[in-house]
């Protein structure tokens, strides 16, 4: 047996600048397999390089992969692409001072007290795991920043219930296409709710959204408070250091140049080589031999910190709709993916860690452990005797470790990040460190990273169940009824679908029927 303390040093890695360590003790790695495939790992450390150089890599869209210059803008192959980022940087200073300083006040002639973001995937996660990491409860009365991510009327509701006047609330629009739907409906319901409180919506709107897009001419033609850039070499799951992130972190008063310099960081880690020192190189080599290379091992995300709780949520889109693909890019059928679940410790201790020490062995962990148990002094609950010469904080670290050794013990491998605190330079170098570790990743499987061909189909199979609304609603009867069967056969379709489509409706008083229990007997009259 090693020894542990040569062990434990020969599987750390450590970053000075970042005070940020890397620990695969657990990780199960092993010298011969890295020197078996280093070349494949170098090779996949060159492809990198070359994204980072403007290489087309994602070739499925015929498009450049540019996140990484989003915080090194003279990275980018083009001084425009560079220029570009600088602008939205200074847009994003003046906006942001202009809104905390009360240069730029509601049409009230009051200032801005808080933002409704309206997004979904990465137009809404990335801002959420910022809000989430870096507010500190403690700010008072400070800016808040809500997020309308779906398009549920319930939370709609309980959103605008929360908000209360939308006088002085800022609406960020963000969607990078301009037209994903759930966006849309979001914003005309708070449009809505701007007019039912006799408030113009485009004097508080800002679209942060690709040039052109449908989003971004409408708030050009409607004159909206700002606009935003977003770009086509820039993916939504990889966008939260774009304005899509840095707006959001930057009303709330966060440092958003730290979460740049700290992403910028990690990123020239992560170009160290050779890949046995590279931290985003070890932690994607640790995914694929963990899953055999496909996935065979689900990631359970442990972040032993409230305020990182989205962490999982959030790299759930990046992992998954970056490597859940069913082609290589050879065109064969791979059907790859990674999934990725969690929560937080030691909460996750009283729900599923129980299956993870005695039940099926089929994920490895990735823990973030943070050193610092508080933000400010010492003297708050971090103080208090849980018992004798023992905090909270001490309880919180210990379980982190047990359950660490605890899944060691049982042959479960593990990885641990190590941050000092949680900050924007170290959530920023977070984010970069698992946005290179997909992109090695996905070359070690051969997958393009950057496409999502997968979301298209359901989003067709949904614009064709309102196809259907329509002319069921078109088609019911002016007086009596009709049951779905006659339905179905009058349109010519599946009576299940129509039953389908009936029964919400009829659930929300848009329809009349007799019952909803048996769809072969329901008689269903006219819209009502
Ligand atoms: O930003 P948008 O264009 O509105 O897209 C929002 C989301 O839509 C789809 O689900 C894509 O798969 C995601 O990658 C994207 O983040």
């Amino acid at each position: 047996m090693a020894d542990p303390l040569d062990h434990y040093l020969t599987w750390r890695l450590y970053r000075g600048e970042l005070d940020i360590e890397l620990d695969f003790a657990d990780a199960q790695l092993d010298e011969p397999a890295l020197t078996a495939n280093a070349a494949r790992l170098e090779a996949a450390l060159d492809a990198l390089h070359r994204i980072e150089g403007g290489a087309v890599a994602n070739v499925d869209e015929g498009r450049m992969v540019g996140h990484y210059w989003l915080r090194d803008p003279e990275r980018a192959p083009d001084p425009a692409l560079s220029q570009a980022i600088q602008a939205s940087w200074n847009q994003i200073e003046a906006f942001a001072e202009g809104v905390r300083g009360g240069q730029i006040l509601a049409d009230d002639g009051r200032p801005f007290t808080g933002a409704i973001l309206v997004g979904i995937g990465g137009s809404a996660l990335g801002p959420q795991l910022l809000e989430a990491a870096l507010t500190a409860r403690d700010s008072g009365p400070g800016f808040s920043l809500r997020v309308l991510d779906n398009t549920d009327p319930a939370g709609i509701a309980d959103l605008l219930a929360e908000t209360g006047t939308l006088a002085q609330t800022l609406i960020l629009v963000v969607s990078k296409s301009g037209s994903t739907v759930e966006t849309r409906n979001g914003m005309l319901e708070l449009r809505a709710a701007c007019a039912r409180q006799a408030i113009e919506f485009p004097k508080r709107a800002i679209a942060i959204t690709s040039e052109g897009s449908t989003l971004d001419q409408l708030a050009e033609r409607e004159g909206w408070l700002a606009r935003f850039p977003m770009w086509d070499w820039v993916g939504g799951r990889t966008s939260v250091l774009s304005p899509v992130g840095l707006l959001p972190a930057a009303l709330l008063g966060h440092d958003w140049r730290a979460l740049l310099r700290g992403a910028a960081a990690m990123d020239q880690w992560g170009r160290v080589r050779p890949a046995r020192r590279n931290p985003a190189a070890l932690l994607a080599w640790m995914w694929h031999q963990q899953g055999s290379g496909h996935g065979l091992r689900d990631m359970v995300i442990l972040p032993y910190k409230d305020r990182l709780s989205l962490m999982s949520r959030y790299l759930q889109q990046l992992v998954m709709e970056s490597l859940g693909k069913r082609l290589d890019r050879q065109g064969r059928e791979v059907w790859q993916g990674l999934a990725v679940y969690g929560n937080k410790g030691s909460t996750d201790q009283h729900a599923y860690v129980q299956q993870l020490r005695d039940g099926l062995h089929n994920f490895f962990a990735v823990f973030v452990r943070v050193l610092r148990d508080l933000d400010g002094p010492a003297n708050g609950p971090g103080a208090v005797e849980v018992e004798p010469q023992v905090s909270s904080g001490d309880c919180l670290d210990g379980f982190y470790q047990g359950t660490r050794a605890a899944l060691a013990e049982r042959g479960r491998a593990s990885a641990t990040i190590v941050l000092r605190e949680v900050s924007a330079t170290s959530v920023g170098a977070l984010i970069a460190l698992f946005e290179r570790a997909v992109g090695i990743y996905a070359e070690l499987i051969d997958v393009n990273a950057y496409h999502q061909p997968g979301v298209e189909a359901g989003k067709k199979a949904a614009q064709g169940v309102l196809v259907l609304q329509t002319a069921v609603l078109a088609a019911l009867p002016g007086s009596g009824g009709k049951t779905c069967r006659e339905l179905a056969d009058a349109l010519g379709t599946d009576p299940v679908a129509v039953w389908q489509v009936l029964r919400h409706l009829a659930s929300n008083g848009r329809v009349s029927v007799d019952s909803l229990v048996d769809p072969a007997t329901a008689q269903f009259a006219r819209a009502t």
